[in-house]
């Protein structure tokens, strides 16, 4: 039998303490505020900053939201990013991503100001992952991802993790936390002969291809954990993860729905991430 490890719960069990946070700090005179800065109109985009700005209201989170034209280039993007960095209201920045082609992404990554980057996108940020030391926040996907483990129970140390995907944003990053939990950790990408087989001998597999259906039934096993991260929007707005549901669930596997699962959480670890950032401030 599939069991679903939803979100839901997981999120709520993180947004708990923000609510009261966050009034203690307008108390104080200080809104916890959230700068959401998105260039064209991605369906991916759009559904994170819905979900964010529905669970910022919830907590009692400011969000802004910056919407610019897909034809921004580079320079005038940052100069945007730049005001934000120094607008005192403002507590943490989310450029969503990936950014189109004609930006230069590393430059944008890094021209976030280190203390607002709640998505750990910036290079000091990922050198806190890998190194293990406290530098900046862990990338909010691949936090909630870890959160599901804990939430759940699920065994880490000695365990193998698999991961699909080695994108900064997700699969490197949540590698390196898996491994942080004892975990013995292997990456798969476009370029991995035999996946399938790979993937099979996870405990714990972490579905983060960028790509509908890219876990098949021949990936997975009975007993196993998947995480799907994937966030695929279909012609008809559909949103599906990474993983063929309808086949995988067939097996007496442990799985996150999409929705409902990952993203649920990412938004709340988002929302930790801008009231802690709040509070250093203070
Ligand atoms: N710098 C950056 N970091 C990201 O983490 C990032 C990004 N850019 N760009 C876009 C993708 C996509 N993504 C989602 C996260 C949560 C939901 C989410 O809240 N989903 C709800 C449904 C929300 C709704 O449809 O209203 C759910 O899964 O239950 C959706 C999509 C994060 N991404």
């Amino acid at each position: 039998m599939t069991e679903l490890l939803t979100g839901k719960e997981v999120a709520t069990s993180i947004t708990e303490g923000l609510v009261k946070r966050c009034a203690d700090l307008k108390a104080k005179g200080k809104v916890p505020t959230l700068a959401i800065v998105r260039v064209g109109e991605d369906p991916a985009d759009m559904a994170y900053e819905r979900g964010a700005g529905n669970r910022a209201a919830k907590v009692g989170v400011e969000v802004l939201k910056l919407a610019l034209p897909e034809d921004t280039d580079t320079e005038a993007l940052i100069k945007k990013i730049d005001k934000l960095n120094a607008d005192d209201d403002v507590d943490g920045i989310l450029v969503l991503r990936p950014l189109p082609s004609h930006i230069d992404d590393d430059a944008v990554r890094n021209a976030v100001a280190e203390k607002k980057d709640v998505d750990g996108i910036g290079d000091r940020a990922m050198a806190g992952v890998y190194s293990g030391k406290k530098i900046g926040y862990p990338p909010c996907t691949a936090e909630a991802c870890m959160e599901i483990l804990k939430y759940y129970g699920i065994e880490l140390k000695g365990k193998r993790a698999v991961v699909i995907g080695r994108s900064l944003v997700i699969g490197r990053p949540v590698a390196m936390m898996l491994m942080a939990k004892h975990a013995t950790i292997t990456i798969c990408h476009t370029r991995t002969e035999e996946m399938d087989k790979v993937a099979k001998e996870a405990d714990v597999l972490i579905a983060a291809a960028g790509k509908a259906k890219a876990v098949t039934e021949d990936f997975v096993k009975d007993g196993q954990v998947i995480i799907d991260v994937g966030i695929n929007v279909d012609e008809e707005g559909n949103m599906t993860g990474d993983v063929d549901f309808d086949e995988v669930s067939k097996k007496n596997v442990r799985i996150t729905p999409v929705p409902g699962g990952v993203g649920a959480v990412t938004t709340s670890v988002l929302m930790k991430h801008v009231v802690d950032a709040a509070e250093r401030k203070l």
